[in-house]
């Protein structure tokens, strides 16, 4: 693993961090004190023991549980409980079992979580166009049961995407697949994220996943522990090419 300090690039922008943030449970201290800032459109692993606060780390991100101290930055700006719903909708999230409605078809599960919401796109186009982002068109009229995991997965990427999130979290995305297939699914998460410019959130414990991040956090014990910049394989090699004789 390539390594090159743990600073952002100048002048990319820091739109989505945590200040200061803790989350306490009654005798537990699940966060603490954490600062992040993560650059859009980034690939961000985070890693860390079981308990570590991973999860912990997502859900504050994404606006599904509030900081007990500190704050969730958008834009520079702390995400205030008015803002929390507006934020919701533009964050995809991907879990470790799928949860897809076993009643729908692939069609129906990537069109739930738009099909609430007030739009100004055609629904059914999107949902077909990100099925097709995922290499799923031709099974739109299957059922989950009749697919594999890794397609099941598949489905939940394109749902977690039908509404154009700018943040993707997903919490141990490939714990329920063989490495093969697990190795596939960070391939597509990555390169969905390159096209729909989505900044990229993941919880894994599976180190070769998170070196395919451009930046991995280790996590322990509510904090960040260790905070690495990938560089990408490419470069390492032109370099060992350039001190060639
Ligand atoms: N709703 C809750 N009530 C009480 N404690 C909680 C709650 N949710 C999480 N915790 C605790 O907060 C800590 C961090 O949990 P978190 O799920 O973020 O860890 P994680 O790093 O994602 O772990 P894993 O790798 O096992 O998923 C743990 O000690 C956990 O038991």
């Amino acid at each position: 693993m390539a390594v090159h300090g743990v600073s952002q690039g100048k002048g990319e922008q820091m739109p989505i961090g945590l200040r200061g943030v803790s989350r306490g449970y009654p005798g537990l201290t699940a966060l603490d004190a954490v600062d992040l800032e993560i650059a859009d459109g980034t690939a961000v692993a985070l890693t860390g023991p079981s308990g570590a606060g991973k999860s912990t780390v997502l859900h504050l991100l994404g606006g599904m549980d509030t900081p007990t101290a500190g704050s969730v930055e958008i834009d520079g700006k702390p995400l205030t409980a008015k803002d929390l719903d507006a934020h919701r909708r533009r964050v995809g999230f991907v879990f470790q079992r799928f949860h897809l409605l076993p009643a729908l078809t692939v069609l129906d599960n990537v069109l739930a979580p738009v099909l609430p919401r007030r739009v100004d796109y055609d629904r059914r186009a999107r949902a077909a166009e990100v099925l097709e982002a995922v290499g799923l068109a031709a099974r739109a009229q299957a059922l989950p049961a009749e697919l594999s995991g890794g397609q099941q997965q598949r489905v939940a990427i394109a749902r977690a995407l039908v509404a154009r999130p700018r943040l993707l979290l997903a919490d141990e995305p490939t714990g329920n697949l063989d490495s093969v297939t697990g190795r596939e699914i960070v391939e597509l998460l990555l390169s969905l994220r390159e096209r729909y410019g989505t900044t990229l959130v993941l919880a894994t414990h599976d180190a070769e996943v998170a070196a395919s991040c451009d930046r991995v956090l280790r996590l322990q014990d509510g904090r960040i522990t260790a905070d690495t910049t990938i560089e990408p394989a490419g470069d390492v090699l032109d370099r060992l090419g350039g001190l060639r004789p």
